[in-house]
């Protein structure tokens, strides 16, 4: 990946390249595939014990692959650990191959038993080693119907390595998905477990390299990386004593339009937080002493004509364009000019609805879309973006020669040609309105204080979903004012 040097990269994969990490493993590094696969079985069970204590009966779906391999792995450790198993299984035991078929073997020297997925299912937890890495089409209906089954029991689920039916490349159901409390994941991390959809199947995610020798992912491309609150401090240090509050860039946001007056005010209040030594608001007349009133360290212009704009847009070192900005010709007429300006921009809201309308190459921006803005952006369809969110954010980043954040459970970062990195934090309780125009001014005030646009755009990101944890902790909606007032706990000092 480019762009990711000042911190240590926690790697993404697709499945296919999870597979590549197994195969190394095993034919590189000369670890047997069983002795891989009890391993995995031996974390599932570890993490089973420690998260349902007290359950007593087991039931465990396996399928007829290595995943189902996995599945009677754990089954045999529960055995022998005295709770109660119920092992259904997709194709008999005999008919598997090789390494789930020892594992089948081990499970019935023990006196296990198998029982046909239209049993009932009995245990207190349910361990899904239905469809691991190799789902390679829609789920086939024998399958559909166990995975209803599961899910209609409404028992907690533990996953195996990729909740049955997740697209691991994706995070889309391929037609059917268990619903899982917990995946354990192995070797490599799937990147499909962390975007979109996936947090709703998926339930908490956790990773095992099984002690796979950290050799394997040399020369691995990574498809993507995760973000990681320590990466912070590197994106931002210590200032020097001597900074001056004209060091830390010029920001002007643009936008506020009649009935959209709080919009930029929100934006500006976020980057003055984050760290903006200047921020001006360029709004409709009207609105111009709102801003003020809210948040004294704010300076806010009237601009009703091009001709008020031009020495605002001349002063700034940078723009956050479309914070309520609408669509009329008053914002189509700030838009032009902004974006004909030599600053770096982060463009949001409806100054992404105008760049859909008049589609522009620019570089040295930053787009920031939920999925509905980035499929008016593409010229498609919600659902086709939320389809492959890693394959959409690299089309715009294309598209518009922009790094692009695709917003949503999991926002994505990507660049032009760079490798997508992946937000893990952020909650539901910040489905709120002024959530992204918190984060136009979050990121904006980065690209202020000299991050370029990559750097300024995932450190951005993690922040505002930092912060909206936090905020989170203590509240089921979080506002975006809250959001704001958390950043100074989250904001390295
Ligand atoms: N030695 C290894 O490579 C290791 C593999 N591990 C486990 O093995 C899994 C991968 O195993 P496999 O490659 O055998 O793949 P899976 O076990 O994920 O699935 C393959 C099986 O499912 C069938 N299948 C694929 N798509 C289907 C669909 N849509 N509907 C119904 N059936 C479908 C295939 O025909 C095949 O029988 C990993 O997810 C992990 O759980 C772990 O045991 C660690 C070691
Ligand atoms: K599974």
């Amino acid at each position: 990946m480019t762009h990711a040097r000042h911190y240590p990269i926690v790697p993404l994969y697709r499945a296919e390249s999870v597979r590549e990490l197994d195969r190394r493993a095993i034919e590189v590094h000369g670890i047997d595939g069983y002795d891989l696969m009890r391993r995995a079985g031996r974390r599932a069970f570890e993490i089973l014990r420690g998260r349902w204590p007290e359950a007593r009966a087991v039931t465990i779906c396996c399928g007829g692959g290595n995943n189902g391999g996995d599945g009677y792995v754990v089954a045999r450790l529960a055995k022998e650990a005295g709770l109660s198993v119920q092992l259904i299984a997709m194709k008999a035991p005999d008919e598997l191959a090789s390494t789930a078929a020892q594992a089948a073997r081990d499970w019935l020297a023990l006196g296990g038993t198998v029982e046909n997925p239209d049993e009932r299912l009995r245990g207190d937890v349910i361990v899904d080693a239905l469809l691991g890495t190799g789902l390679d089409r829609p789920v086939r209906d024998d399958y559909a119907r166990l995975i209803d089954h599961i899910n209609d029991e409404r028992r907690p689920v533990l996953a195996v390595d990729v909740p049955s039916g997740l697209n691991a490349d994706t995070g889309m159901p391929q037609g059917r998905c268990v619903r899982a409390e917990a995946t354990v994941t192995f070797i490599g991390r799937k990147r499909g477990l962390h975007t979109g959809q996936a947090g709703r199947w998926c339930g908490a995610v956790l990773f095992d390299s099984l002690e796979t020798p950290p050799a394997i992912h040399e020369g691995m491309a990574a498809d993507a990386m995760l973000l990681d609150a320590s990466q912070l401090s590197g994106w931002l240090p210590p200032r020097p004593a001597d900074t001056h509050k004209g060091d830390l860039g010029r920001l002007l946001v643009v936008g506020g339009n009649h009935g959209m007056a709080g919009a930029p005010v929100l934006a500006g209040r976020a980057a003055l937080r984050t760290g903006s030594g200047l921020v001006t608001l360029a709004t409709r007349a009207q609105n111009a002493l709102l801003a003020p009133s809210i948040q004294p360290e704010l300076m806010s212009h009237g601009v009703e004509t091009l001709e008020a704009f031009e020495p605002l847009v001349e002063r700034a070192d940078i723009l956050a364009l479309g914070p309520g900005l609408g669509q009329d010709d008053w914002a189509r007429a700030l838009f032009k000019r902004a974006v004909e300006s030599e600053h770096p921009i982060v463009v949001d809201a409806d100054g992404l609805n105008l760049l859909a309308g008049e589609p522009t190459r620019r570089g040295n921006w930053i787009l920031t879309p939920h999925p509905g803005e980035a499929a008016r952006l593409l010229d498609t369809g919600v659902a086709e973006v939320q389809a492959d969110r890693f394959a959409a954010v690299s089309a715009l980043a294309e598209r518009f020669e922009a790094v692009v954040v695709l917003k949503g459970h999991g926002s994505l970062v990507a660049g032009p040609g760079s490798g997508v990195a992946v937000c893990p934090h952020g909650n539901p309780a910040m489905a709120s309105a002024g959530m992204g125009d918190a984060l136009t001014g979050i990121v904006a005030s980065l690209m202020g204080q000299g991050l370029g646009p990559f750097d300024a755009a995932c450190a951005g990101v993690l922040v505002h979903a930092l912060a909206g944890d936090r905020a989170a902790r203590e509240r089921r909606q979080v506002l975006a004012g809250d959001l704001i007032e958390a950043l100074a706990r989250v904001l390295p000092t």
